[in-house]
């Protein structure tokens, strides 16, 4: 039987486990995955990024007239072209890390099976191999929510998939009303692709109740919408996929995406049965170390990160959990500090068309935790920058602590939200007030981030 110092199952955010500060510890690195790398990088945050990117030059095209007082002829896009530019760059990474990962370093081993824990220091695989291991780091991930009435197929795809069509659909239904949702819609929309969104709710829950407004009024102009409706029934034909609402109303199209959230992988993995604490999603519970505990207290040599030890299904998140989990293992092998693990807010990005951008509470949420806060919010359309991109619906606002001053949340909508956001993250994270936050520093002029410079103007007022 083979047995090992560290096994890291999941070689998404995982496989930034093994490094230059293990290299004494022999390490197996464990991934079911058909591409090897994880979500992000073969299914998730860069190839929809890389898709995303020509989409939003085609929207800008077709909106030319807008800014340029141009006609704008009918343009085709090279789908098939973009496609290969996207995997032929992704592929090559993910079989690059793989084969080092198999033969490049004599510490690391590579099992390409399914495995399920069978005690806290023992694994089967799928093959029947049975491993020890002395320290253990979860990084199983997530994976797309099936639906029933959406059985996967040649035309129904989850967007582990949908990304390596052959052919850009004509007519595509995306299912769902969350970030992939929002960031698949806009994308097959701005590529010409006549795409209709179905959700049984409203778009974005969770996001600033403007925010969500104005996105879904610009969703509204540029694909079909219908909220408030569940698909009950798909019937594959010859011809496409024909839809039935719950409403009653049928439709047909040529794919079809479920983007219906994510399933923790910890649910085929024995977690469970070895009593672990788990939270509702699914997902492990972990201490600011990234331990995963039982009965709220540590378990020794076994720990969690990303999707399957948080509910933000962030990669930025899983990124800093691997680091911090590298700290405490390190830690446990007497060779380094516990690890602090905290930071500030977590950011999130939905790259979708508009861009959205947030962090921290709503104003709402901020009232509801009894807090006596404001807001300050500033179109872009008001500052020099939002005229030249001649913009009259996007916004920056920014939650703050009266009195205090204290940044409680920012939530930005329009082009470089994402971008925009950041300097609002670093001060929340570093504990700046919004008092002499816009005066106490220079903000070029007249670039986008005089809009943030502007709203915290606003802000400071009313504190
Ligand atoms: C379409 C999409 C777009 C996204 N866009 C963004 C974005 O723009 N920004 C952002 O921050 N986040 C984004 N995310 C979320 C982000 O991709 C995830 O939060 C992150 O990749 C999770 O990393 P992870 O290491 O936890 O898991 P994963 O990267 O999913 O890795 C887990 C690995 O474990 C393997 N595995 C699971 N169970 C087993 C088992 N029992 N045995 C062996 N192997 C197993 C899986 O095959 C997988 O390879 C996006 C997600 C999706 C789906
Ligand atoms: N830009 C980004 O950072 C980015 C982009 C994409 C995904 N992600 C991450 O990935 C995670 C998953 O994204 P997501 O959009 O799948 O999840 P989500 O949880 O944001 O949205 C899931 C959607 O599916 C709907 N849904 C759930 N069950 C359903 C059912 N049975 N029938 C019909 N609809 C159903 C929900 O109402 C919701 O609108 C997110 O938490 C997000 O953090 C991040």
């Amino acid at each position: 039987m083979r047995h090992f110092d560290l096994v890291v199952i999941g070689a998404g955010s995982g496989n930034s486990i093994p490094g230059p500060a293990l290299v004494s510890e022999q390490i197996l690195v464990v991934d079911d995955g058909v591409h090897f790398g994880g979500t992000c990088l073969n299914v998730g945050c860069i190839p929809t990024k890389m898709f995303v990117h020509p989409a939003e030059i085609a929207h800008e095209v077709a909106e030319a007239r807008h800014v340029l007082n141009a006609t704008s002829g009918e343009i085709r896009y090279d789908w098939q072209g973009i496609r290969d530019r996207v995997f032929g760059r992704i592929d090559a990474i993910s079989e690059g890390g793989e084969e080092y990962r198999a033969s490049g370093e004599p510490n690391i081993s590579l099992l390409r099976e399914q495995v399920r824990l069978t005690s806290e220091h023992e694994l089967e695989s799928a093959s029947g191999e049975r491993i020890t291991f002395d320290r253990l780091v979860i990084a199983t991930g997530s994976r797309p929510r099936e639906l029933a009435a959406l059985p996967l197929g040649d035309r129904i795809h989850t967007n582990d998939t949908i990304l390596r069509l052959d052919n850009q659909p004509e007519r595509l239904a995306v299912i769902g009303g969350g970030a992939i949702a929002c960031e698949f819609a806009a994308m097959f929309a701005g590529l010409g692709t006549q795409v209709v969104q179905i959700h049984r709710s409203e778009l974005l829950r969770g996001v600033d109740d403007e925010v969500r407004a104005c996105f879904t009024e610009a969703a509204k102009r540029r694909w079909g919408l219908h909220l408030g409706t569940e698909v009950t029934r798909a019937v594959t034909t010859a011809d496409g996929v024909t839809l039935t609402l719950s409403n009653g109303d049928e439709l047909t199209v040529d794919h079809v995406l479920v983007a219906a959230g994510r399933v923790v992988n910890t649910d085929r993995l024995g977690t469970q049965e070895l009593g672990l604490d788990h939270r509702e999603n699914g997902a492990l519970v972990v201490d600011e170390q990234q331990r995963v505990l039982r009965g709220g207290e540590p378990v020794a040599g076994i720990w969690a990160v990303g999707d399957s030890a948080n509910t933000a299904q962030l990669k930025h998140v899983a990124n800093h959990e691997a680091r911090v989990a590298v700290q405490s293992i390190l830690h446990d092998l007497g060779r380094a500090e516990a690890p602090s693990g905290v930071l500030g807010p977590i950011p999130l990005v939905v790259f979708s068309s508009p861009q959205i951008a947030t962090f921290g509470r709503t104003l709402a949420e901020a009232h509801d935790d009894g807090l006596d806060a404001v807001e300050a919010r500033c179109d872009y359309g008001a500052t020099a920058w939002g005229w030249a991109l001649a913009d009259s619906e996007h916004f920056v606002k920014i939650v703050a602590e009266r009195g205090s001053g204290t940044l409680l949340g920012a939530h930005i909508i329009g082009p470089d939200a994402g971008i925009l956001l950041q300097p609002l993250v670093q001060a929340a994270s570093f504990g700046q007030s919004v008092h002499g936050l816009a005066r106490g520093q220079y903000w070029p002029h007249p670039a986008a981030t005089e809009i943030v410079e502007n709203a915290l103007l606003k802000l400071e007022e009313q504190l």
